[in-house]
């Protein structure tokens, strides 16, 4: 299976379980690995035959700002289910990261992967 991936996509979004998280949008990080339905693109070269990564960035921000979870898990599941659903992905890792939200971690953040890789 051929995979485009996006990695390092920094937003914002109103996310957590305190009552502290649900005042203001903090930073998140995703990698997104998607599945593609064909390897069509690498003979063709047209950008109709694969998924356009500009416009899955485009919509994870529209989510982003229109849905807000309590749960690191709950994001990464509704991010997945969008693109296995709406970009025709077979197969999808979504990771989702808090940079900074622990003393002493780096990053602290879920990975959920759904769909068949074949
Ligand atoms: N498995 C998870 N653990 C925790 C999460 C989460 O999303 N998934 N979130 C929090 C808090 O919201 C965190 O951001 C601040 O402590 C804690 N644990």
């Amino acid at each position: 299976m051929d995979i485009i991936f996006l990695h390092g996509v920094r937003a914002r979004t109103l996310i957590g379980c305190y009552d502290w998280e649900r005042e203001a949008p903090q930073p998140v990080e995703l990698d997104l690995d998607i599945g593609l339905p064909s390897s069509r693109a690498c003979q063709t070269d047209n950008l109709t035959d694969t998924i356009d990564y500009a416009s899955v960035v485009n919509r994870i921000h529209t989510e982003l700002a229109a849905q807000h979870f309590l749960l690191l898990e709950a994001l990464a599941e509704h991010l997945a289910q969008v693109l296995l659903r709406d970009f025709s992905a077979p197969w999808v890792r979504v990771s989702v990261t808090k940079p900074g939200i622990l003393p002493d971690v780096a990053r602290a953040g879920v990975t959920v992967e759904r769909g068949q890789r074949h």
